[in-house]
C-alpha cells in the first residue's frame, strides 16, 4: 500500500504563492506587487554594484569552500552586530552579544524560536496584528504558542497604539514581544520615538523580552542608523533582547540566505552560554550556514569605499520607492472622485503600501488587471515603476466599483 497517497495538497504560501501565480500569467500587462523584492524602474531584479565589486574581489582572492563553524563566518558576525548596534555600543565593547549567522531572516527567526521553545517552554510570543505572513508559521513549527497584539487601526489607517499597549500589558509576564525594527510589514506604519519609549515602558513593567525582526535596516529610510533607532533605544534602556537580521532587501542578497540572530545578554559569560546553546540547536537543523553571502557582507562593510557606496545605493533604492509612492498618490488623488483620503500612501514607509483593499478587491485586481498582490491588501511598491503607477491607480479605483 502506498504510504504517500494520503498526503494532502498544501495551500499556496500567502506571499510566495502570489509569485507562482504571477509567473503562470502570460498577459503582457501583468504586474507582480506581491513579494517584497526590489525591482528597478524597468521592473528588473537589481544586483547592487557593491555586491558585484565584492564578488570580483573574492574571485580574484580565490577562496576555499571549507565548512564554516556552526556559528558562521566570524568576520560577518562581527560586522553584522556592529551595523545593528553601532560599533561603539557598550554591548559590543563588553562582549554581551551572542551572534549566530542564520539562514537569512527566516532562518534566524526560526533558530531563535527553537531556542525559546527549549529554554522558555512556558513562554508565549506576542505578534502584531497584522504581521509578516511567515511569522505565525515559524512559531507554530517551533511549537511556540503565540497571541496577537492590536497594531493596525483601519479607521485611522494608522497605529492602534492604545490597543497595542493594552494587549502587551495584558499578556502573561515574560512573554517574547515580536517587534518590527523598522518598516512594519505589511502596514508600513512605525511607532514614533515617543511611542517606542512607552512600548519599552510596558515591556519593562511586564518583564517581557523584546524580540526584534530587522529585515529592512537602511532600506526603509535610506539610513542604517535611523532604521536601527528602535533596537538601539531598547539596548540603551538595558533590556536583554533578541534581534533577527536579514540582508535580503538592503543588500539585495535574497537568494544567498544571509542574516543573523543576535542575543543581547546581561553578561558576556551569559552570552557565551547562550551562543553555545544556539549552536547546539543549529547543528542538527542545518549544521552550518552558507559562506558566499557572509563574505559579501564582510567585504562590503569591511571596505570603507564599498561601505559608502552601499549606503548610496540604499538611498537610491529607498528614494525610488518614495518617488513611486508620490506618483501613485497623485494618480489616485486625481482620478478618484469619491473623496477618499489617499494620504496614507505617503505616510507609510518601507517597501509596502497597506491599501485596506479586501480580498475580493485584490482578486478583482488580478483577474481583470493582472495585478498580483497579497490577499491582505498589501502591495509591494518595490515592484512598481513610475510608468505603471497610473495603471495601478486605475485598477485600484476600479476595484471599488
Ligand atoms: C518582516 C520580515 N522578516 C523577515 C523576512 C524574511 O526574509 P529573508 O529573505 O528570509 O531574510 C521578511 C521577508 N519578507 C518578504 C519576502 C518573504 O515573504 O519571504 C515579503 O514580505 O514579501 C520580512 O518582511
Amino acid at each position: 500500500v502506498s504510504r504517500f497517497e494520503g498526503v494532502t495538497m498544501a495551500p499556496p504560501d500567502p506571499i510566495l504563492g502570489v509569485s507562482e501565480a504571477f509567473r503562470a500569467d502570460t498577459n503582457d500587462l501583468k504586474l507582480n506587487l506581491g513579494v517584497g523584492a526590489y525591482r528597478t524602474e524597468e521592473l528588473q531584479p537589481y544586483v547592487l554594484n557593491v555586491v558585484k565589486k565584492a564578488e570580483k574581489l573574492m574571485l580574484e582572492r580565490g577562496e576555499n569552500k571549507e565548512y564554516l563553524p556552526i556559528e558562521g563566518l566570524a568576520a560577518f558576525n562581527k560586522v553584522t552586530a556592529e551595523l545593528l548596534f553601532g560599533a561603539d555600543n557598550s554591548v559590543i565593547q563588553e562582549g554581551r552579544v551572542a551572534t549566530i549567522q542564520g539562514l537569512s531572516g527566516t532562518g534566524s527567526l526560526r533558530l531563535a524560536a527553537a531556542f525559546i521553545h527549549r529554554y522558555f517552554p512556558d513562554a508565549k510570543a506576542l505578534i502584531s496584528s497584522p504581521t509578516w505572513g511567515n511569522h505565525k508559521n515559524i512559531f507554530n513549527d517551533a511549537r511556540v504558542p503565540w497571541s496577537e497584539y492590536r497594531y493596525y487601526d483601519p479607521r485611522t489607517v494608522g497605529l492602534d497604539f492604545d490597543g497595542m499597549v493594552a494587549d502587551i500589558k495584558a499578556a502573561p509576564d515574560g512573554s517574547f514581544v515580536l517587534l518590527h525594527g523598522c518598516a512594519h510589514n505589511p502596514t508600513g506604519i512605525d511607532p514614533t520615538p515617543e511611542q517606542w519609549e512607552k512600548i519599552a515602558d510596558v515591556i519593562q513593567e511586564k518583564n517581557h523580552i523584546p524580540f526584534f525582526d530587522v529585515a529592512y535596516q537602511g532600506f526603509a529610510s535610506g539610513s542604517l542608523d535611523a532604521d536601527a533607532y528602535s533596537v538601539r533605544l531598547f539596548v540603551r534602556r538595558g533590556f536583554e533582547l533578541l534581534v533577527a537580521q536579514s540582508y535580503s532587501k538592503n543588500l539585495g542578497l535574497y537568494a544567498e540566505r544571509i542574516g543573523a540572530i543576535n542575543v543581547v545578554c546581561s553578561s558576556s559569560d551569559a552570552g557565551t552560554r547562550v551562543k553555545s546553546q544556539l549552536k547546539r540547536l543549529a547543528r542538527p537543523m542545518y549544521s552550518n550556514p552558507p559562506v558566499h553571502g557572509a563574505r559579501i557582507v564582510a567585504n562590503v562593510v569591511g571596505d570603507p569605499n564599498l561601505f559608502n557606496e552601499w549606503k548610496q545605493e540604499m538611498e537610491l533604492m529607498a528614494g525610488r520607492i518614495k518617488n513611486v509612492r508620490q506618483r501613485l498618490y497623485e494618480n489616485l488623488s486625481e482620478k478618484d472622485k469619491s473623496g477618499k483620503d489617499w494620504s496614507f500612501v505617503l505616510k507609510q514607509i518601507g517597501m509596502f503600501s497597506y491599501t485596506g483593499l479586501h480580498k475580493a478587491q485584490s482578486d478583482h485586481m488580478t483577474d481583470k488587471w493582472h495585478i498580483y498582490m497579497t490577499k491582505d491588501g498589501r502591495i509591494s511598491l518595490a515592484g512598481l515603476s513610475l510608468s505603471k503607477c497610473e495603471y495601478l491607480a486605475d485598477a485600484i479605483i476600479d476595484s471599488f466599483h
